[in-house]
């Protein structure tokens, strides 16, 4: 059984989707086929929900009969028979039947989780029907009936496992099953969603719960590249990543992956594949266990909006328990740190969720004098066992040496080196590590 996840950019427009079907039936092995919704839909389907939440309905249902039409022009694209057609502009007006109907009613956040599902519902829903269409035996699994979190919105494996397992074990010989990323139901049964992005994670939790022989996650980029394509000059895509190191990258800013994708993928030791559906020879990235190989720097990625506090307290370092007592804050507050440096009398650290920030300053305030940061951007260099190799350290200072650095982190694991920056120079030191760490002739 292997997993074949097609993002938003993949089934964007229907000759894409289209190249999806040809690949889904290259080979006969059993494949749980992932789709997420037609690239720009979740964004629409959020400013929908936004419009909502703060009671322009005017707007919203200007908004829906956009997204509307937009549909209407893509089936007839992608479909040739009249009963083909039919059947999506059946689908197609339902789902906006709901989306009009919530324009009636009073909005709450698990409305809104509804209206943000209807994307990968349209999306697989299309695309069943094209392989309908096409004759192409298919099973239409839809993800709401297995993928659940419970109630910290952590997935259920062991849920997810049995519950899957339950409903493929009545398609003993079908190859073909079609569901839905992203979306899923929480502890009270509600629909919910992996967070955005979250096809990827939907993708790996099945993988991992199936032991599936590979994950492959099909986007419109051959693989991920040594640095963010979308700013800096040449980059290349990398041919082998260990899982510590995707998961690395993910977390800190490559947006090819979900940051919490790899976890579920290495906990059964299934390999991630990145691949390009528009170019599908191309050799991509494979993500193992064992990425090891060649020391070095790999890669480049970056997170913005990033927060900084620093607490200076002449009492604290030596006083012991203090450290204890600072991360017990942000535990009350389940928010959790990325980079943390100390010195004699001070702590830096760094978030970059800052809905509980009020909250913690006023607790943290009581240990000593607190100083906060925004707009930083964390730079994190990749590699493996990196510390061991020479000059890389000097290398990666000098190559942004015009760049005020606000902090460094360089020993918390030996795959990676970070830097806080002012994010307003994020662009420009991606680019400078670029030119000083690797070579593009
Ligand atoms: N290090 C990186 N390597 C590859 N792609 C990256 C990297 N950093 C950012 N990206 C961007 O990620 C995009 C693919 O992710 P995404 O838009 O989420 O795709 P999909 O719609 O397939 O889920 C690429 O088009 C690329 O611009
Ligand atoms: N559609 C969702 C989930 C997703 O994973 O999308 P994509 O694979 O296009 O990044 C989103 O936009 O967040």
């Amino acid at each position: 059984m292997k997993i074949m996840k097609f993002g938003g950019t993949s089934v964007g427009r229907p000759e894409r989707m289209h190249q999806v079907k040809d690949l889904i039936t290259l080979d006969n092995e059993k494949k749980i086929v992932v789709l997420s919704a037609l690239s720009g839909t979740t964004n629409a389907l959020v400013a929908i929900g936004e419009s909502l939440s703060s009671g322009k309905k005017e707007e919203a249902k200007e908004k829906i009969q956009s997204l509307h039409e937009h549909y209407i022009q893509f089936h007839q694209d992608l479909l040739s028979t009249e009963a083909g057609k039919a059947k999506a502009l059946q689908i197609i007006n339902e789902h906006f039947e709901f989306l009009n109907i919530i324009l009636k009613i009073s909005f709450n956040e698990a409305i809104n989780k509804d209206i943000l599902a209807q994307g990968e519902l349209l999306s697989t829903k299309l695309f069943y029907t094209l392989l309908q269409e096409d004759e192409v035996p298919a099973v239409f699994l839809p993800a709401l009936e297995f993928m659940c979190i419970d109630e910290n919105d952590e997935p259920n494996l062991g849920r997810i496992g049995e519950k899957l397992k339950a409903i493929l074990a009545s398609y003993p010989n079908e190859t073909v099953f079609i569901t839905q990323g992203y979306i899923c139901k929480n502890h009270l049964n509600e629909v919910d969603n992996l967070k955005r992005g979250g096809s990827d994670y939907t993708a790996s939790l099945i993988g991992s719960v199936l032991s599936a022989s590979v994950v492959e996650i099909w986007t419109d980029i051959d693989g991920m590249h040594n640095n963010d394509p979308r700013v800096v000059d040449q980059t290349r895509p990398i041919a082998q990543l260990s899982f510590d190191e995707a998961a690395e990258l993910a977390y800190f800013g490559a947006k090819i992956l979900h940051p919490a994708s790899i976890w579920p993928a290495q906990s059964h030791n299934v390999p991630v594949k990145l691949l390009n559906t528009m170019e599908p020879s191309a050799q991509g990235t494979t993500i193992t266990g064992e990425g090891e190989g060649s020391v070095g720097v790999k890669a480049i990625a970056a997170k913005d909006g990033i927060t900084a506090i620093k607490i200076k307290s002449s009492r604290m370092l030596l006083a012991h328990g203090f450290l204890r007592k600072v991360f017990e804050i942000f535990e009350k507050y389940k928010t959790s740190i990325d980079m943390i440096t100390t010195s004699e009398v001070a702590i830096s650290l760094t978030l970059d969720d800052i809905t509980h920030l009020k909250e913690i300053t006023a607790e943290l305030q009581k240990l000593g004098k607190v100083e906060v940061d925004h707009y930083l951007s964390i730079i994190c260099i990749v590699g493996n066992s990196i510390m061991e190799e020479k000059q890389v350290l000097n290398k990666i200072i000098d190559s942004v040496e015009e760049f005020p650095l606000r902090m460094v982190s360089y020993g918390g694991s030996k795959h990676n080196v970070s830097l806080l920056v002012d994010g307003k120079h994020k662009n420009q030191a991606l680019q400078c590590l670029n030119n000083g760490l690797f070579d593009f002739k």
